[in-house]
């Protein structure tokens, strides 16, 4: 039997099998990317730009096939894969322009005494190689986020996608190949984890480059030992609506960033707190939009909520739901179930201490949670291992500020949710959210390092 097969989580048919790389293959690959650095090096900014912008335009005369790939291998709505390829476009071109603006700066020696007539020049400079681990959710625009920049800043790559989007990770790289990426320049494996912890480890790998779970970046920061690591891990990110907030609008963010890609987004709006004075009118207008999301197969344009990655994800979610309810939770409305698919799922009066809330819950479940003071939403978005992102609607910028300044978290978008992303903003959280910045100029930034010329 293969070592992995790739089912369809909506159908459950079986994709394709196939067997790990393996550790002679990880060598092989980490070879050839030493060697690229030479080609890497002999390779002007500008020429990498265009490569990038040759890469962003076969990404759109090829979206409808990553994107089908995308639907067939994690279950995500067509029209939201067609999303990520839209967004990866982007990605792409931020890459390539950020390409020719790796800019250091001079300085003078005059400073600070003694007197010297010394300048000095700094300039960024690739790391060498970097190993990209991405997840199942978005396997195109999170490879792009590290391909892309790690790429504009002239390092060399060795891309390890999640098993499960072998197929769409194999159309990428062979887009990156015609777009002009030397095979010694980028490389492609799916090895286990044993034979990734050690291209993890390598002495020849300069950066760790991972997004994904808490688990793995323990593992892997426990193996990398003295080297970069850029983690985008996970998140348990608010959305906070005040009385004078666009109940509407706050409606909408809720629905299209905990229901779409069936909740499965580190950036989704998992804890909903909702100023008591509203909490009625909003509860109301949640759940009649809720019951209006068409939900079954991911292939057709018009739905909105597929299936989770497979079933033991989904499992875990339907589990914590009927925990939650257990524990006092009131169901507004889902709490069903067929195959992989969860229903959209609304609860109320949800305990603050179940894991439905205390942890990172990756499904299209929003649990509501009122508040009256805004000391008491501080102390309940803070009381998270995660901080990832916040939303607020409100038209008290005051308050905005006050939340900007109080919240553990990245990134406070006001009146959108914390699923807000544009592709060349700076990207990360704090605590076990992450360390270091995506977003693709801090990116590139990230996989460099300062060398400095003095004469
Ligand atoms: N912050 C972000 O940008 C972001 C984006 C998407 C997903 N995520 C997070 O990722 C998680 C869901 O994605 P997932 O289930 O694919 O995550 P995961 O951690 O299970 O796997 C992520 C990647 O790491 C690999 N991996 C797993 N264990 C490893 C180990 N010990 N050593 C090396 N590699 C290992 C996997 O094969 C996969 O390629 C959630 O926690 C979500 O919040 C974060
Ligand atoms: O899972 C999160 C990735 S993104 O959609 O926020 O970029």
């Amino acid at each position: 039997m293969a070592d992995y097969q790739i089912l369809n989580p909506y159908s459950g048919a079986l994709i394709e099998e196939f067997d790990y790389s393996t550790r002679e293959d990880v060598e092989r690959a980490i070879a050839l990317l030493v060697e690229g650095r030479r080609r890497q090096e002999a390779t002007p900014a500008f020429e990498r730009s265009n490569t990038l912008l040759r890469l962003a335009q076969l990404l759109l005369e090829r979206k409808e096939q990553l994107a089908a790939l995308i639907t067939e291998e994690t279950g995500k709505t067509i029209s939201d894969s067609r999303v990520e390829i839209d967004r990866a476009y982007n990605t792409a071109i931020a890459s390539a322009m950020e390409a020719r603006a790796i800019n250091g700066e001079a300085l003078d020696s005059d400073a600070y005494p003694p007197q010297r007539d010394n300048i000095g020049v700094v300039l960024w400079k690739p790391l060498g190689t970097i190993l990209c681990i991405t997840p199942f959710n978005f396997p195109i625009n999170i490879a792009l986020h590290k391909i892309g920049p790690a790429y504009a800043a002239g390092n060399t790559i060795l891309f390890k996608p999640g098993p499960q989007n072998k197929r769409s990770a194999e159309l990428l790289v062979e887009l990156c190949y015609i777009a002009g990426m030397d095979n010694s320049v980028l490389q492609l494996l799916i090895p286990d984890i044993e034979a990734t912890s050690h291209a993890v480890a390598h002495p020849q790998v300069q950066a760790i480059n991972f997004t994904g779970g808490t688990a793995a970046a323990n593992a892997i920061a426990a193996r990398a030992g003295y080297k970069k690591l850029l983690f985008e891990l996970g998140g348990n990110d608010p959305l906070i609506v005040m009385p004078d907030g666009d109940l509407n609008a706050a409606v909408n963010a809720a629905i299209n960033q905990r229901f779409a890609t069936a909740g499965q987004r580190c950036t989704a709006a998992k804890r909903l707190f909702v100023h008591c004075d509203v909490f009625a009118a909003f509860s109301e207008r949640l759940v009649s939009a809720t019951e209006r999301l068409k939900v079954g197969d991911p292939s057709e344009d018009d739905t909105f909520v597929g299936p989770l990655i497979h079933s033991e994800a989904a499992d875990g979610v339907e589990r914590r739901i009927h925990a939650a309810v257990s524990a006092g939770a009131r169901v507004l409305c889902g709490n069903k179930r067929q195959g992989n698919i969860l229903w959209p799922t609304v609860l109320a009066h949800v305990p603050d201490n179940v894991e439905l809330v205390a942890q990172e819950t990756f499904g299209p479940v929003i649990p509501l949670r009122a508040f009256e003071t805004i000391d008491e939403v501080v102390a309940l978005v803070n009381n998270s291992p995660f901080g990832l992102q916040a939303g607020v609607f409100t038209q008290n910028l005051t308050l905005a500020k006050q939340l900007y300044n109080r919240l553990d978290v990245g990134l406070l978008a006001v009146n959108d949710g914390p699923g807000f992303r544009a592709e060349h903003f700076p990207f990360g959280g704090v605590k076990e959210s992450g360390v270091g910045r995506e977003g693709v100029r801090y990116a590139i930034r990230e996989m460099s390092y300062q060398k400095t010329l003095v004469f």
